[in-house]
């Protein structure tokens, strides 16, 4: 009886929020090196709770990752588990991730990060959103079954990683290596990796990929003086910023050659459904706290949001960054940065035309520095059929717990194995949200709503 399930988990929401505190504890930032033992504790935190609900559980080795140094580590484990295998039901899997991304209260936490902290009814953490609550959901889901002795209506198998912050290495192998044994019995999978759109629960149907790259500058021996040196060195990252500034115009047009050949036209079907979504665009330019966005009207807006490629430039290392006033010539920079892309474009084609394009504007400077550039993640776009039953599904479980229509959205955001899914295990996936449009993914004062947490969670009982 689902009555009984609902019942079952308002009265361990304590209990939930709990293990999410122990979790979100795990500093498993996988961008981090330094944090690698975190990642192995998460990966086997997530394996004892399958196995204590019965599960059958694997934590499968998936390699080693090669660091920019020459040196090598292991990647941390997947965690695969499966519960019930009769070949009368269909079987899910669910994918998700318990790495995160970095976080110092220095940055500007009103929090610690990894210490979740109920405020007004939202939990803050590192990972609370992203992607740790979503996961605990959907291992709560099967636990209330399992804790009130019900039949599963599904098989359900889980496969966890510890490596999407990072564009998911390793996993991509793994997946084709068990297309015939994990994944052979596997009919949809299921992933909570992204939010909603506003205050109305959605269903995910897209993703964009990512191409991440790093672009080095090397020049002098050494860092300078740069009262000493400085009119005498053509500096690194003088040169650095020159040919990061021919990425993109400041009104938001990517100046590298070819690079929108490939992108699928906007066709009139796509026009009308950005139409329907109730999305107010000054509240988001509020939230934002921005004076003007780019795009005024919402049908543009969230196209360019979501079915347009672009890029962000994210940092640079080796540059000086404390707070104080250091006068130094930086000897070799590294600029990173990423371009979000949509189909039809392919990373290894992007990967060609950034090179190009940079190496090309590089020789115009005349330089005597090195550039070297590299492609660090190459996460291929995703886009889904919503006119599949598992989107019916989605809709109607949406209908019944929160009594409106689910908004039908694209994420702008990455989950690099959605396309391998797809193209390996050939296999339908939905994108069920579990985050708020406000949660604050990747920045400061990340948090779940326990109310939308709660909520989802008994879509997912409904599914
Ligand atoms: C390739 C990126 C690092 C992946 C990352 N994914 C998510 O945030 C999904 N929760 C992204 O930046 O989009």
């Amino acid at each position: 009886m689902i009555s009984n399930l609902i019942k079952y988990v308002d009265d361990h929401q304590e209990e939930y929020v709990q293990t999410l505190r122990e979790w979100v504890a795990v500093e498993s930032d996988s961008s981090d090196v330094t944090k690698r033992a975190e990642l192995y504790r998460m990966m086997d935190m997530v394996g004892e709770k399958l196995r204590k609900m019965g599960g059958k559980v694997e934590l499968v080795d998936i390699g080693e990752e090669q660091l920019p140094d020459g040196s090598s580590l292991a990647l941390p484990k997947v965690v695969t588990a499966q519960f019930g295998s009769d070949v009368n039901k269909p079987t899910v899997c669910v994918y998700g991730h318990v790495d995160v991304q970095p976080a110092q209260k220095e940055d500007g936490w009103a929090t610690e990060p990894y210490n979740l902290t109920e405020i007004n009814g939202n939990l803050y953490g590192r990972g609370a959103s992203d992607n740790k609550a979503p996961v605990l959901a959907w291992i709560h889901a099967v636990e209330a079954f399992k804790a009130l002795d019900m039949d599963l209506p599904v098989n359900v198998k889980y496969l966890i990683e510890g490596m999407e912050e990072t564009g998911s290495n390793g996993l991509d192998a793994m997946i084709k290596s068990q297309k015939s044994t994990f994944f052979s019995d596997v009919d949809y999978i299921i992933i909570s990796d992204c939010g909603w759109l506003s205050k109305r629960p959605a269903l995910t149907y897209g993703t964009r990929g990512n191409c991440y790259f790093f672009a080095e500058v090397e020049g002098p021996k050494q860092d300078l003086h740069s009262g000493v040196y400085g009119g005498t060195v053509i500096e690194p990252m003088t040169d650095l910023i020159g040919i990061l500034d021919t990425l993109i115009s400041p009104s938001g047009t990517i100046l590298i050659p070819g690079i929108r050949d490939a992108v699928a036209p906007f066709s009139d079907e796509e026009w009308k459904m950005y139409q329907d979504i109730e999305f107010d665009v000054e509240s988001y330019r509020e939230k934002i706290g921005v004076e003007q966005l780019m795009y005024n009207n919402k049908v543009e807006l969230l196209a360019h949001r979501w079915r347009h490629p672009t890029v962000s430039i994210h940092g640079i290392n080796g540059a000086f960054s404390a707070p104080g006033t250091k006068t130094v010539i930086p000897a070799k920079v590294t600029g990173k940065f990423s371009i979000r892309q949509v189909p039809d474009m392919d990373p290894a084609v992007v990967e060609k035309q950034v090179t190009d394009h940079l190496h090309s504007v590089f020789a115009k400077r005349k330089s005597p520095n090195k550039l070297k550039v590299k492609m660090i993640i190459g996460a291929k776009p995703w886009l889904a059929d919503i006119k599949h039953s598992l989107y019916e599904a989605g809709k109607a479980a949406v209908k019944r717990v929160f009594n409106v229509d689910a908004d039908m959205i694209r994420e702008g955001g990455t989950i690099p194995i959605a396309r391998t899914f797809q193209d390996v295990t050939e296999k339908s996936i939905i994108m069920l949200p579990i985050g708020g449009f406000d949660d604050g993914l990747h920045s400061q004062n990340e948090k779940m709503s326990t109310k939308t947490w709660h909520y989802v969670l008994m879509c997912g009982l409904l599914y």
